[in-house]
């Protein structure tokens, strides 16, 4: 069995205020990439972790992994006592604003709330079309009866484990509040949207990231996230400098509608109008930056 650990976007993302516990309220907008990390369960004794892929390397497998705690949490949550053997293909760079740990972690809940048949239907792999009413805060509603409790029951482990897992457990494109945490589907008609990542190579802490933020509230995120912003941008461009040279790259090639960086970076984006132009854009950056990491894919 294997769950697909999306790739998270920040189309935008608006710091309003540092909360007395340290953590920070933002207006963020999520969307989510086809495809990412894989995470594949077998059968195995207690709960034990594997990884493989590009960025296996210097990732620890041990309990800190964010894969190994959500499938703690939900064992414990919901009494189970088999085990499970989990490989974890790492194909996102870590710590670069694209959600990996969370999206990790998030893909661990849906795929063992199947692997441990919690969930049934209730998987958020399951779409929720329909009655995802704009004004609601979570996705709970979009899911019927007892799939409602059932989801918001993984949704407030989701929360446990960090403020973007909530967002990577449903990997679709919503609004998110208060952490970042509490959230509202949106659609954007982005669907299909080709779009280019590229990262510097440079790892990125997400603390870092927002202790440098100048505390000053620029404003509400509009609806329109050309409008918005990324007010983590200028921090994370001060420890991560090559941040402005990606960029500059994304924005100068043919086709580039929209340019940005995504979290906490140093993953910057760029969508197209169509899949040639990105795939030119993206053999074009390979030309200049060999180094760099790219993804040319399609949003979610
Ligand atoms: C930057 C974003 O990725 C945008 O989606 C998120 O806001 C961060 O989400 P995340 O990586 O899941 O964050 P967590 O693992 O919960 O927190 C990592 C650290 O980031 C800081 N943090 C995170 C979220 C938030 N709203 N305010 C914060 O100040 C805190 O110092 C925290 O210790
Ligand atoms: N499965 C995992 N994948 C990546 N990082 C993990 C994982 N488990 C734990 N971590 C830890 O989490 C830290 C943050 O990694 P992650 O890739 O989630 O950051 P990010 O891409 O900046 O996320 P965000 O966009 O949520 O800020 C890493 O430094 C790493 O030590």
């Amino acid at each position: 069995m294997e769950e697909i650990a999306y790739a998270k976007l920040n189309l935008a993302l608006h710091v309003r205020a540092r909360e007395p516990d340290g953590y920070h309220r933002i207006e963020t907008l999520f969307a989510f990439c086809a495809d990412g990390d894989r995470l594949r369960v077998e059968e195995g004794e207690g709960l034990s972790l594997s990884i493989t892929g590009p960025f296996a390397a210097g990732l620890s497998a041990g309990e800190d992994n964010l894969v190994l705690r959500a499938a703690h949490a939900l064992r414990d949550r919901f009494g189970v006592n088999t085990g499970a053997h989990l490989t974890l293909e790492k194909n996102l760079p870590v710590a670069s604003g694209i959600g990996g740990g969370s999206a990790d972690a998030a893909a661990a809940l849906r795929l063992l709330a199947r692997w441990w048949d919690i969930a049934g239907d209730a998987s958020p792999s399951a779409p929720a079309k329909a009655g995802a009413q704009p004004q609601q805060s979570n996705w709970a509603p979009a899911f019927a009866g007892a799939q409602r409790s059932l989801y918001a029951e993984i949704e407030e482990i989701a929360q446990t484990l960090g403020a973007d897992v909530p967002a990577c457990l449903a990997s679709r494109t919503a609004r998110g509040d208060g952490r970042g945490d509490r959230l509202r589907p949106v659609d954007l008609g982005l669907a299909g949207t080709p779009v280019l990542l590229v990262n510097p190579r440079v790892a990125v802490s997400t603390a870092a990231v927002f202790k440098g933020w100048d505390g000053v509230d620029k404003g509400p995120m509009p609806d329109d996230p050309r409008e918005a912003r990324n007010d983590l941008q200028p921090p994370a461009c001060a420890l991560a400098p090559e941040i402005e040279t990606v960029l500059a790259a994304l924005a100068a090639q043919p086709g580039a509608t929209f340019t940005r960086m995504s979290g906490s970076g140093a993953t910057c984006f760029a969508l197209f109008k169509d899949e040639a132009v990105r795939d030119a854009a993206s053999a074009c950056i390979a030309s200049l930056h060999p180094y760099w990491w790219r993804l040319a894919i399609s949003l979610l």
